[in-house]
């Protein structure tokens, strides 16, 4: 790595870039690294540990001893770490960005919005922390009393994915130590750089050693690691971010220990702008969600249908506005699309192109393949349910637009996938708002918006879209289990 040409020669605090692992807090060189390379470029940014199975045992083993201290602490002390943790992230909001843009693309500015996005869900949680009550029942006779204490679930499992480097961690892990567990995490092999940082200023805020344990790893270590975790009787739970189809392996994997899993899986968001939109907010909305982080995310909008009246109107106008979005290195001035993450990405794109083309859809706008990882913002019309793009999440800027007639037309269209994740529509009609935010099956339904992700709101899928919800403050509930206690012989 040559330190000068680097992106990462700007950090103000050259000592967050991190490259080993960490468990029990102590930084872990390992005994084999990989290469971790920027997305715009193809250079290498660093090597970092690769660790497996067996550092994955001594990470778990580690958790587990630091667990009676962490979860005896008083929420108002595991509270005040987090928030310490929280103003760290804030305050190297910069340097986070840095490393992000850097090893995932997406540019400097949606990367800094991602450190502030990532950051609020420790904050969130900081608070939360003092708010895991429990209840007194009515007793069924007058010599008992009956009560429902919430307790630590115990050492908690972390698999998240390169789309969300940092935000995919901390939702996962803040609500977790809240609660008063541990975390073993397992960043995607493409984007630990971020992860490191976070985990370095965890340690800065007082995390005590083993209560946040970090293990980057490649794809084959990634899968050794996932399989210890699911086989130990200590991870009491894993939350994954990721692909269904692995989303299922976990599942499986985890059936012989009975485990307690959070899975946010992939989507294939619809977008339906109705006759009574307003067409200009639905341009924007459809910008916002569609090409966010280059169309790289499980929430955006994967197929947009129009009804008829205004199909030419929204198409003509969308279009219009994706010709004036930069594409190019995330570092510089004015670009709002960066590179994909990898070679395999820019070629499904690609495939889902051909597929609708052959099919009959036309290019509105876009269509080419730029040099490396780069792909134009794309729009086409005349898009039928027939086409790949239809059926699978594109994870590319590729915006297929779809013709419908009627408002059950619609919602048919819109819910005839396995997926169930988020999805959105466009209308000024308050019958039809209800009508349809009630059809659709989805865990989030944005409505006249294509931003719908914040800290305090529940995010989560149904059906192959995942199980359990992240964020809000039914986020530590899978972190926290029940206990009932049954008070007998009060009255002697
Ligand atoms: N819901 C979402 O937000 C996301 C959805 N996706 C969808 O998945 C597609 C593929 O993306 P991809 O990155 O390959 O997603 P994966 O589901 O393969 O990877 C997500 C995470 O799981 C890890 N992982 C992969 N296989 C296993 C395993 N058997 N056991 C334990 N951990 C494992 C990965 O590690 P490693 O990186 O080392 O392979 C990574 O940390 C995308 O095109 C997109 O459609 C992808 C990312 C996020
Ligand atoms: O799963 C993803 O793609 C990341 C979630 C994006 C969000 O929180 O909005």
């Amino acid at each position: 790595m040559d330190m000068k040409t680097s992106p990462l020669a700007l950090l103000k605090d050259p000592s967050l870039l991190k490259t080993d692992a960490l468990i029990d807090g102590e930084w872990v060189h390992g005994t084999s690294r990989f290469d971790v390379h920027d997305p715009a470029t193809g250079l290498k940014l660093a090597d970092v540990a690769n660790l497996g199975g067996r550092e994955a045992e001594q990470a778990i083993a580690a958790a587990n001893r630091a667990w009676p201290a962490w979860r005896n602490r008083t929420a108002k002390e595991r509270s005040a770490i987090l928030r310490k943790w929280y103003e760290l992230l804030m305050a190297n909001q910069e340097d986070l960005g840095r490393l992000m843009t850097a090893e995932q693309g997406k540019p400097l500015a949606e990367a800094k919005g991602e450190v502030a996005y990532g950051a609020s869900f420790v904050e969130w949680f900081a608070e939360e922390a003092k708010r895991v009550n429990g209840e007194t029942l009515p007793q069924f006779d007058n010599n008992r009393r009956l009560l429902v204490i919430r307790q630590p679930i115990g050492v908690c499992a972390a698999i998240t994915p390169w789309n969300f480097p940092l935000a995919m961690i901390t939702r996962k892990v803040a609500p977790a130590l809240a609660a008063g567990c541990p975390v073993v995490i397992k960043p995607a092999e493409l984007t630990p750089l971020t992860a490191l940082a976070a985990a370095e200023l965890a340690m800065r805020a007082g995390m005590p050693p083993g209560v946040l344990n970090l293990l980057p790893a490649d794809g084959a270590n990634s899968i050794a690691i996932g399989k210890v975790f699911c086989a130990s009787d200590i991870v009491r739970h894993i939350s994954f971010t990721g692909s269904t189809e692995v989303g299922r392996i976990l599942m499986a994997q985890s059936a012989p220990s009975i485990k307690k899993l959070s899975l946010e899986l992939g989507g294939n968001a619809p977008f339906i702008v109705f006759d009574d939109a307003d067409i200009d907010s639905a341009v924007e909305g459809a910008i916002a969600s569609k090409y966010r982080n280059a169309g790289q995310t499980c929430v955006c909008a994967n197929r947009i249908y129009v009804q008829e009246g205004v199909y030419d109107a929204f198409v003509q106008k969308f279009a219009a506005k994706v010709r004036t979005m930069k594409v190019g290195n995330g570092f510089e001035e004015g670009v709002v699309q960066g590179p994909l993450i990898e070679p395999a990405a820019v070629q499904k794109v690609q495939q889902h192109l051909d597929d609708a083309k052959a099919k009959g859809a036309q290019i509105v706008t876009g269509g080419s393949r730029l040099q490396g990882q780069f792909f134009e913002p794309t729009v086409i019309s005349g898009a039928t349910g027939d086409m790949l793009c239809a059926r699978e999440e594109t994870f590319g800027p590729l915006a297929p637009v779809f013709r419908f007639k009627t408002e059950q037309e619609a919602i048919a269209a819109a819910n005839n996938t396995e997926f169930g994740l988020a999805s959105y529509f466009y209308s000024r009609d308050v019958g039809r708002i209800f009508r349809v935010g009630e059809a659709l099956e989805y865990g989030m339904v944005g409505i006249n918006t294509g931003v719908i992700s914040t800290e305090h709101v529940p995010f989560g899928g149904v059906k192959q879209s995942g199980l359990g919800r992240e964020g809000s403050s039914h986020g530590i509930d899978e972190y926290v289990e029940m206990k009932y206690l049954c008070l007998g012989d009060v009255l002697k």
